[in-house]
């Protein structure tokens, strides 16, 4: 738990790092399986990054889980959205009764769904006007993700759901990482004409009057939102519990681009599940350095995208450790 953001900052200079001895375990395994190099693509790769971040050779996926934090906006009453804020508290139900799309997905890929709703009656200040969050808010949902319960979870889906936070998450980027509002702005769960003019407004105005007020903790609690922070806190916690973390969509990657911009270790523990059709999306995940394992015209958020890439994970660790190697099969490597 932190009592300030300056707690969070000394934290972030400690991260752990690597387990370098059961990566270098996996890296050295993986050429002798039987099938020319680097022929599974991607799903090689990702066995070396969980043994070294789980730290443990095999690694594992048996029990993957998901977070989905929720939080509700200020800027949603400046109609910046297709939906109403109450479908932020309507899709939190639907979330407990099964219904929703990530209900399905965490079933039929074998993933345990966790959801926390955070201050819903309580939405965050329009930060076109005012900082989104004071230092005391910030601190307590950046504590919710900080205090999750990782026991056990082989690694972490992070998702979220909260009416307009693809304003948040566009203004977010643009105070990080400069550019025009419009370059950011898109039509998140489907605003178009005069709305999405009022959105890049917002944005352009968010990002004025926040992006030069400090780093990137600071950025997130003036422009940010609680199901955000909670998300940021999610990522830091997997590190301490040696939990590989799975992005998800844009918001997600706006979140995890806050702590990025104070260490730049801070994600080196994720892997991008996909990137969204959300056009801010494409940008953020250039600017993070990131490469999503799938590019499939999802733009949905709670946690849909990263879910879906579990099965590569999944695949990664069965073919890692139950192929034979050239000398098991009796199979002839090349020279
Ligand atoms: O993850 C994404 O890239 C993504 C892109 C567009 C929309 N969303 C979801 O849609 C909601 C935000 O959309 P909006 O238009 O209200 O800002 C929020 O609940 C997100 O989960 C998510
Ligand atoms: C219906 C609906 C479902 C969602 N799930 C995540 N974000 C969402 C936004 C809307 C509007």
């Amino acid at each position: 738990m932190i009592q300030t953001l300056d707690d969070l900052r000394v934290l972030l200079g400690t991260l752990p790092g690597p387990d370098t001895v059961c990566r270098d375990i996996a890296l050295a395994r993986e050429p002798q399986l039987t099938k020319p190099r680097g022929a599974l693509g991607r799903i090689e790769q990702l066995a070396a990054f969980l043994s070294a971040w789980q730290g443990r050779h095999p690694p594992a996926m048996q029990a993957p889980v998901a977070h989905v934090f929720a939080g509700n906006h200020g800027v949603a009453a400046l109609g910046v959205s297709a939906f109403p804020p109450e479908v932020t508290l309507q899709m939190v139900a639907n979330y407990r009764k099964g219904g929703a799309a990530i209900n399905q997905l965490c079933r039929a890929f074998g993933v345990r769904l966790g959801v926390t709703e955070i201050d819903l009656d309580h939405p965050t200040k329009p930060f076109n006007q005012e900082p989104a969050m004071d230092e005391a808010e910030v601190v307590a949902a950046l504590n919710i993700g900080l205090g999750m319960d990782l026991a056990g979870a082989d690694c972490l889906c992070l998702g979220e759901m909260g009416i307009a936070n693809t304003t948040a998450a566009a203004a977010i980027a643009l105070a990080l990482y400069g550019g025009t509002a419009e370059d950011w702005t898109g039509p998140g769960s489907g605003v178009s004409g005069s709305a999405l003019d009022t959105k890049i407004k917002v944005v352009a105005e968010g990002a004025a009057r926040h992006a030069k007020a400090g780093d990137g903790l600071e950025i997130l609690r003036r422009l940010g939102g609680r199901e955000l922070a909670a998300i940021a806190g999610g990522i830091i916690a997997a590190r301490l519990a040696r939990v590989p973390v799975v992005l998800d969509g844009f918001i997600v990657c706006s979140a995890a681009a806050c702590l990025k911009a104070v260490a730049a270790d801070a994600l080196d523990h994720c892997v991008l599940g996909h990137v969204s059709r959300e056009p801010g999306h494409r940008r953020l995940v250039k600017a993070l350095g990131l490469d999503p394992l799938l590019d499939i015209g999802m733009a949905l958020g709670e946690a849909t995208g990263a879910v879906t890439a579990v099965p590569l994970l999944k695949a990664a660790c069965q073919c890692h450790m139950g192929m034979s190697t050239f000398a098991e099969a009796g199979v002839t490597d090349h020279d």
